[in-house]
């Protein structure tokens, strides 16, 4: 068989432990050929590519972002592309394509999919939202780096007696906010899926230097918005892409609660060391098994499916579904961190 492999949306650490698994599993054991696109949707749909093999794929287990590259394509550039991409899947003569990317990436799979290409997906996203997949490679690797991050921040604000508002990842949900601000001890975390009282917070942060500690650490999902109407907030724009271009959870908390609490507020934005780096152990090994399944799945002519993790079993579930809604934090899961924060 002939296998295409491309990488697409942000990057994240696990994408190259997921092309190797693919090579290793198609070359040595099935005896397949694999190619690989560069950047994303774009390579396909400009035919740029380039042969993988084990010499290609040697070293890259370890390694973070992306051996093949990345990018966004906007939406409509990759509709109008279809015939273009079924084109180049017959002259190359591919029997599948295997896109590994988050939410975005899995739409477009599905729409090629919807218009017969043969396609297997894989997840990827630090955030950990892909609703049928119980966790997401990265997602271990990016609360790690917060984690470490909040660490330090805790004993540096300590130090000065201030309010740290320490920004992660994460637009639509608050994942990694909840998991890095548990594991850190944070002292409030706000997320996304439920918008913050402003007075709430305020108290909150106010009643720890009421009782006689000296400083606070905030965790702010950057998606978090406060509830309508409570505070003057600035929400952004929309990039080209249609993403929102945040204007700064942080750095908008930090000036209110400055304000608000006459305590010294800074922020603190970990932005894309979260996502860069080498991947964990953890991360390394569940990329790995997509990989293995990906290509066993591409061999039993499943397509229009992605792998996922359920329990400790991989298993494909229809990309139709994988699209449908994202994981947010869960109410019961956000209570479990607020008792201990
Ligand atoms: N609704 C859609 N229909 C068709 N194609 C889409 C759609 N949404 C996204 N895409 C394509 O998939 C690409 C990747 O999407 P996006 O930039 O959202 O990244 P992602 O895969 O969701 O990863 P990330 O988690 O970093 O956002 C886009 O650049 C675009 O080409
Ligand atoms: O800066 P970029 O590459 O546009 O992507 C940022 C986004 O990608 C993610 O890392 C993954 O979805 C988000 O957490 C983040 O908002
Ligand atoms: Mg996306």
């Amino acid at each position: 068989m002939r296998i295409g492999v491309l990488t697409s949306g942000g990057d994240c650490p696990g994408l190259n432990a997921v092309i190797r698994s693919v090579v290793h599993r198609a070359v040595v054991d099935h005896g397949d050929e694999v190619i690989g696109f560069r950047d994303g949707w774009k390579g396909l749909l400009e035919c740029d590519y380039l042969k993988l093999d084990l010499d290609a794929v040697g070293g890259i287990l370890a390694r973070g972002g992306t051996i093949l590259g990345s990018s966004r394509v906007r939406p409509e550039h990759l509709r109008d592309g279809v015939e273009r991409a079924r084109g180049y899947v017959q002259e190359l003569g591919l029997d599948a394509i295997v896109p590994i990317g988050g939410e975005g990436t899995l739409k477009a799979a599905r729409l090629l999919s919807d218009n017969g290409l043969p396609i297997v997906g894989v997840p990827k996203t630090i955030d950990n939202d892909i609703a049928v997949t119980d966790v997401t490679f990265g997602f271990d690797t990016a609360v790690g780096v917060a984690t470490e991050a909040l660490d330090r921040l805790k004993t540096t604000a300590e130090s000065h007696q201030r309010v740290l508002i320490v920004e992660v990842m994460g637009r639509h949900t608050g994942w990694i906010a909840l998991h890095s601000g548990m594991a850190a001890g944070a002292h409030a975390i706000v997320v996304p899926e439920r918008p913050f009282d402003i007075d709430e917070l305020t108290a909150k942060v106010g009643a720890r230097f009421s009782a006689g500690k000296r400083f606070a650490i905030v965790v702010a999902a950057e998606g978090a918005k406060p509830r309508a109407g409570t505070m003057d907030f600035d929400e952004g724009a929309r990039d080209v892409y249609g993403h929102e271009r945040f204007a700064g959870i942080a750095r908008q908390l930090s000036v209110e609660l400055e304000t608000r609490l006459g305590k010294e507020a800074r922020p603190v934005i970990l932005g894309h060391t979260q996502r860069g780096g080498t991947p964990t152990a953890y991360d390394r090994v569940l990329a790995t098994r997509f990989g293995w399944h990906a290509v066993e799945a591409v061999h039993r002519g499943e397509f229009g499916r992605m792998t996922a993790l359920r329990g400790t079993d991989i298993v494909t579930v229809p990309l139709a579904e994988a699209v449908e809604t994202l994981k947010t934090v869960p109410d019961d899961r956000y209570a479990e961190a607020e008792c201990v924060l």
